[in-house]
């Protein structure tokens, strides 16, 4: 099938690759210039795991092609994916200008039947406006054409993101007309093998579908880091109480870790967004609004605890930092946990020397005119001279590190674990102080 894809972030740029894996003849269109220009070399702007290998295999037969044609983008693709980004308006609503531009440029630009997708996480209402923006459009110019609009939210995650689209665990298809659920039903066959993982519903339920997905894991992540500062004060440990409540087949193991906080590019924003839709229609979403305040107080744990064993006056002091990315795998710093403890320990006067195997040029920009701020090259050379590690991304490689270098090479034998991967006792026998999360 001929598909366009509007927008090449994340969820536009693995929706257009995997669609060509597949077969499909897809064009990819972007505002960005250096995006586009980079993607046409077969090099891909973020850091994701598989998809550059497969970004290249499908450049080179033909099937996945880039352009900032937007008319080209419009007369391609029978299936028009919309998937520009959403971010948040000063307000926590979602700012819809780059749907409406998208939506306005294919009622300029089309000539016949396309069903227009929208792929990005957008508010409840979204499909009908982008339909009266093209109906709009089509007035202008005097012309009447044929076409349906559905809603098909992304729940692929970072860092596991081609995975998650080839494998899905449902496909989530919002469509009021026949053919528009026929067209998804046949486009995503593919994804769709041994169980049927298609659940079709009215558009405004799909639209609130993305969002209940998205609030439900931040909340279980919430009520395990507030339930982990009472095991702090209890004596009892988190880790424990995660095995046994996970047994139970209701409640599942996943999206149960207590940490430092949750980031990226989502829970904050969808969380935000939805109780800003819930007071817009009069009614509130109070468990929302505990969840955000929750993890904001969580993102500070880190620093509290640094503050409790160092005192409140840091200057002098050096931290090596492992991990900057909001989670493994991503060069992703939105709303990263890492933030907000660098920016706080430079504030207490301290100096901050952090590795991340991935984010460390996101970083640079992010805190260029920082000079408190050192990269190190590599995890171990970040620790020379440091009061303390401190490790806020369960990368892999920082797992099953070598303690004794790590003692030889700290001032001080202490480390503060934002994400709970070491076992408290094995690193008390090698001789530390250990401070992580809800645990002892
Ligand atoms: N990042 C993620 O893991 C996931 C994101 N989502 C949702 O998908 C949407 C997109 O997210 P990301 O891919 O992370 O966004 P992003 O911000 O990384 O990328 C959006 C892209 O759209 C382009 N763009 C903006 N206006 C355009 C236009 N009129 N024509 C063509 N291109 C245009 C931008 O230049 C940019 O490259 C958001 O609504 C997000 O909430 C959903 C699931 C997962
Ligand atoms: O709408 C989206 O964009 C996506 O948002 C999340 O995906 P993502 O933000 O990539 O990352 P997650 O793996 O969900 O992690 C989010 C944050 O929660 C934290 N987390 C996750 C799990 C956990 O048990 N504890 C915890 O603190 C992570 O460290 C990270 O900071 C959802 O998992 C995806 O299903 C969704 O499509």
């Amino acid at each position: 099938m001929k598909i366009s894809v509007i927008g090449t972030g994340y969820v536009g740029l693995v929706t257009g690759t995997c669609l060509a894996e597949v077969g499909n003849d897809v064009l990819c269109l972007d505002v960005d210039v250096n995006k586009i220009n980079l993607l046409k070399q077969g090099e891909i702007p973020i850091y994701e795991p598989d998809l550059e290998d497969m970004v290249r295999r499908n450049v080179s037969v033909g099937r996945l092609r880039f352009t900032l044609d937007q008319a080209e983008c419009t007369d391609h693709g029978l299936v028009q994916f919309i998937a520009v980004g959403t971010p948040p308006d000063e307000d926590g609503s979602a700012d819809m200008q780059y749907v409406t531009t998208a939506a306005r440029a294919i009622g300029q630009n089309m000539q016949d039947y396309k069903l227009i997708v929208d792929k990005s996480t957008v508010p409840v209402g979204t499909v009908d406006r982008v339909r009266g923006v093209i109906y709009e459009e089509l007035a202008k110019r005097g012309v009447e054409i044929d076409f349906s609009v559905a809603s098909n939210p992304e729940f692929l995650k970072e860092g596991a993101a081609v995975d998650d689209f080839m494998r899905p665990d449902r496909i989530v298809i919002g469509a009021d007309d026949d053919k528009a659920i026929e067209l998804l039903r046949t486009l995503y066959t593919p994804f769709n093998r041994n169980h049927d993982r298609l659940v079709v519903m009215d558009a405004r339920s799909a639209e609130l579908t993305k969002y209940a997905a998205n609030a439900m894991l931040a909340t279980r992540i919430s009520f395990m880091n507030e339930l982990a500062l009472l095991a702090e004060k209890l004596g009892a440990d988190i880790e424990h109480v995660r095995r046994g409540i996970g047994s139970d087949p209701r409640i599942g193991y996943h999206f149960l870790y207590a940490g430092c906080g949750y980031g990226g590019s989502c829970f904050p924003k969808d969380v935000k967004a939805l109780q800003r839709t819930a007071r817009e229609n009069g009614t509130g979403l109070k468990i929302l609004e505990a969840v955000e305040a929750v993890n904001a107080r969580q993102k500070e744990v880190l620093l509290d605890k640094i503050r409790a064993r160092f005192g409140s006056d840091l200057s002098g002091k050096t931290f090596a930092l492992w991990g900057l990315a909001f989670k493994p795998n991503t060069d992703d710093m939105r709303e990263a946990p890492s933030r907000m403890l660098i920016t706080g320990l430079l504030a207490q006067g301290a100096a901050v020397s952090a590795y991340d195997p991935v984010a460390m040029d996101e970083t640079k920009r992010l805190f260029a005119s920082e000079p408190g701020l050192k990269l190190a090259n590599s995890s171990m050379s970040a620790l020379e001279g440091a009061d303390a590690l401190i490790v806020v991304t369960e990368w892999k490689m920082f797992r099953s590190p070598d303690f004794s270098e790590i003692r030889r090479k700290l001032r001080n034998a202490v480390i503060f674990d934002g994400r709970n991967i070491y076992d408290p006792d094995s690193i008390r026998t090698e001789g530390f102080e250990y401070f992580s999360i809800g645990r002892p």
